[in-house]
């Protein structure tokens, strides 16, 4: 697996550090697009390059974290082949995986505990697209 993508804003900060380590001690590579602090600044300043970056094909899987989740969602989604889902607990990212192919998983730091984000995570990066009638519309969803 390519080195998995992570980025937040202020709000995410925190549990992005948490996730990088926690990843990384389970022999994850990892590139963090920041932020690099928990001063305030604007999400869409990091999620756009680590959204480009996977389109580009430099990377396949995201990890993105803010407060609620919603802001570097609707971001991230604004890129034609990014397919970014929020999940505040495990199953969403199975399914999300599951059934919408999804490239990057967005995860609420105001509304989850860590060990709910590293579970979500977990899901996230070992769970398989399940393929056949969710390809179809996959492939339905750019326009
Ligand atoms: O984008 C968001 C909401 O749609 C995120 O939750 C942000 O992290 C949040 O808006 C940041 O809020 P703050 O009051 O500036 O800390």
């Amino acid at each position: 697996m390519k080195p998995i993508a992570l980025g937040s804003d202020h709000a995410g900060f925190e549990y992005k550090q948490m996730l990088l380590e926690w990843l990384r001690d389970n022999g994850y590579e990892t590139r963090d697009f920041g932020t690099y602090s928990a001063d305030s600044v604007d999400y869409p300043d990091f999620v756009h390059p680590l959204a480009s970056a996977i389109t580009a094909g430099e990377l396949e899987r995201g990890i993105l974290v803010c407060g609620s989740a919603n802001g570097v969602c609707i971001t991230a989604n604004k890129h034609r082949g990014i397919r970014a889902a929020i999940a505040w607990e495990p199953e969403l990212a199975e399914l999300a995986r599951q059934h919408n192919d999804a490239n990057i998983v967005c995860v609420p730091a105001r509304f989850v505990s860590p060990e709910n984000a590293r579970a979500i995570v977990s899901q996230f990066l070992n769970t398989a697209f399940a393929g056949g009638r969710h390809q179809n519309r996959v492939n339905k969803i750019d326009c």
